[in-house]
């Protein structure tokens, strides 16, 4: 089990993390996501062990994870940190970044543990080509085969897909995700893909100035929003009045995602569209509702400076209401 307790870090006056408290069984997967420089990568690397910590302390199955000043080599050897730079070995080829972390008792067993990985994370055609001549996709992905090679018991990704091209990324991230979970190995990342976040981590806390301002299971984050910058960092969200929309409820305003608006022939409401944009399986459209836009998801598309019904999908938010 993973126990943070009250854990404070801070680079310089006022930047760093403060105040970090949650605990992981064996095998969650946690998402650490947030606003750009609110300290994910700072907490993650401070939950390898790469920082003495101000405050507070974190532990591993009882076993204490001390900073540098303790270690010779610092991080915490039963874990493993994949860092936004990677760390391989250039004039080595894939393969051999792969193996050389592998510590299976048999030739055999290396070699069929190196060939799954290489496998599983689409290696096979640059197996065999130096690190320093692949693209930055496929240095990620050598990265994360090789932190993989011996198994952690709990892996720290920092934005593991950040390089990786859509195309790739949806099959790379489900076989990631299943493989750390067949292995059950913990695994704590920072994303700023809520696609990454929704389907594939246990819980989520969201950071926000340094401090955890949201730490639950992944779903209850999403379905019950703590605020709008909370909600936001899944996509376009409305901030709409409880009173104004009949909604039953004491508190003045409601979150309500945009697929949380049903747009019907006969619907209460009226506005005018503002924008529609396309995004595949469906359209984003903006309208114009007493003078504030609001954002709904339409299966068809709309013309600009057409009037439409809409409602609000109550049962879906009902929970959100007080
Ligand atoms: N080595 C450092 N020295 C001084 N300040 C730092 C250092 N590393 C990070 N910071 C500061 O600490 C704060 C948190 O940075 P951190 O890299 O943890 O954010 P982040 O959430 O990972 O950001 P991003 O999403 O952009 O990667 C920022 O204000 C950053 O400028």
């Amino acid at each position: 089990m993973l126990k943070v307790n009250h854990i404070a870090y801070f680079h310089r006056k006022d930047t760093g993390i403060s105040d970090i408290s949650f605990e992981l069984k064996q095998g969650d997967h946690l998402a650490l996501i947030g606003e750009s420089g609110c300290g994910k990568s700072t907490l993650i690397k401070a939950l390898f062990g790469l920082y003495d910590l101000q405050k507070g302390s974190i532990h591993w199955n009882g076993e204490e994870i001390q900073g540098p000043a303790f270690h010779l080599i610092p991080g915490f050897p039963k874990f493993k940190h994949l860092s936004q730079e990677f760390d391989l070995m250039p004039f080595t080829t894939s393969e051999e970044n792969i193996q050389k972390f592998l510590s299976r008792e048999t030739p055999d067993q290396n070699k069929k543990r190196s060939d799954e990985l290489i496998a599983l994370f689409d290696l096979e055609g640059v197996k065999d080509q130096k690190v320093k001549t692949l693209s930055g996709g496929q240095k990620q992905r050598v990265a994360i085969a090789q932190a993989l090679a011996k198994p952690p018991q709990l892996i720290l990704l920092d934005e593991p897909f950040s390089h990786i091209d859509q195309f790739l990324k949806h099959r790379l991230r489900r076989r990631l995700f299943q493989f750390l979970k067949k292995e059950k190995i913990t695994c704590v990342f920072a994303t700023h893909d809520a696609e990454d976040v929704l389907p594939f981590s246990d819980y989520t806390m969201i950071l926000k100035g340094g401090k955890s301002i949201d730490f639950r299971p992944t779903s209850q984050v999403y379905k019950q929003p703590k605020n709008v910058y909370c909600a936001s960092l899944f996509g376009d969200v409305n901030s709409l009045e409880t009173t104004e929309f009949g909604l039953d409820a004491q508190q003045e305003k409601v979150l309500v995602y945009p697929h949380e608006i049903d747009i019907e022939e006969h619907s209460k409401f009226k506005g005018i569209i503002k924008s529609s944009y396309f995004k595949g399986a469906h359209y984003l459209v903006e309208i114009h509702h007493k003078s504030r836009s609001i954002f709904a998801i339409s299966k068809k598309d709309h013309k600009p400076g057409s009037e439409v019904s809409f409602g609000l999908a109550s049962e879906k938010i009902r929970k959100r209401l007080n």
